[in-house]
């Protein structure tokens, strides 16, 4: 018994060691950044969904953290949003969880006390863009990468609440373009529309992530917090009230074969542009 302890240990210790991590915290003096950490583009699977809200949870739980920047360990990516893999070819009982992942883990990062700012360095497509769009504020960099609600684009519809979230983010009618054209745009034409709030050349996202969110931090936190919650509460109980009906719309619609063939045909699509690519 006593021969085995170290044993276990060592395994324990290799098993954390080999075990990549889906998120990075790095704490500084009265926050954190948040970086999302699953390759090759950070695409939102259950676990990673799960783990982004795990880290806030945490962070909220931390007396001596008041805020934090949500980040990538890929400048490339920010987040390549869904897996699509997930909703493609699906067992319901997974989909149906993953669904659940992605509505907590949106609740948890719109409605968190903690104040919140998205250092967006790579292309933040659909999930990616919500995510940056729960943050308080957003920095992007300047150049190539892009953000948006693109699932029109992919023969797939954003849920209410991903709207809903767009439109207090840049309005009704920029929403109404941006989500029924699925279009992406970049910092510059971000900044235009309200959807990003400092476009910086890339080097500068994280300083300037760290001056806005020190800006927020500056505000008295009972006051700011309170804010948050008068300006957020309403939009978040509407997903409140109605998390199973939500769920199996998604599930419903997911698992139509009008879906299932738009996502068989985006998903083929990008492997053929990796390819391409590769072989370049
Ligand atoms: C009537 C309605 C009723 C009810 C409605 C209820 C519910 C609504 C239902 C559904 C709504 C769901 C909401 C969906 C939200 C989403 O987030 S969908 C995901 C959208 N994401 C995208 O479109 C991004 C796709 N990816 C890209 O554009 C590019 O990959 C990139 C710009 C992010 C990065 O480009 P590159 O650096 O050039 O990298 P590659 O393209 O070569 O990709 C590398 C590798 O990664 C794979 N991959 C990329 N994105 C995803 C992804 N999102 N999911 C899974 N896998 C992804 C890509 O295929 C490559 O794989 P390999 O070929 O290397 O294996």
């Amino acid at each position: 018994m006593l021969r085995c302890l170290p044993t276990f240990r060592a395994r324990a210790a290799r098993a954390m060691s080999t075990t990549p991590s889906l998120v990075q915290i790095e704490k500084k003096d009265n926050y954190a950044i948040v970086r999302l950490s699953r390759a090759p583009v950070n695409s939102l699977n259950m676990e990673l969904l799960q783990a982004i809200d795990e880290a806030v949870q945490s962070l909220e739980q931390d007396k001596n953290i008041k805020g934090m920047i949500l980040s990538s360990t890929n400048p490339k990516i920010f987040s390549a949003g869904l897996d699509i893999t997930e909703m493609y070819q699906p067992k319901t009982k997974r989909l149906r969880e993953f669904w659940r992942a992605f509505q907590n883990t949106y609740l948890r990062l719109y409605t968190t006390p903690l104040a919140t700012v998205a250092a967006i360095e790579g292309h933040s497509p659909a999930g990616g863009c919500l995510l940056a769009m729960c943050c308080d504020s957003r920095v992007m960099s300047l150049g190539g990468p892009l953000i948006g609600l693109n699932e029109t684009k992919l023969g797939i519809v954003a849920p209410f609440w991903m709207r809903d979230v767009m439109v207090n983010t840049i309005g009704h009618r920029e929403t109404e373009k941006m989500l029924g054209l699925g279009l992406q745009v970049n910092a510059l034409r971000g900044k235009e529309i309200g959807l990003i709030d400092e476009a910086v050349p890339v080097e500068q996202v994280h300083s300037v992530a760290e001056k806005l969110l020190l800006e927020w931090l500056s505000i008295p936190s009972s006051a700011r917090k309170l804010t948050k919650a008068m300006m957020r509460d309403e939009t978040a109980q509407k997903l409140r009230s109605r998390l199973d009906e939500d769920r199996s719309n998604f599930v419903d619609f997911c698992e139509t074969d009008k879906v299932q063939s738009a996502l068989a045909g985006y998903l083929a699509a990008l492997k053929k542009k990796a390819e391409a690519k590769a072989a370049k």
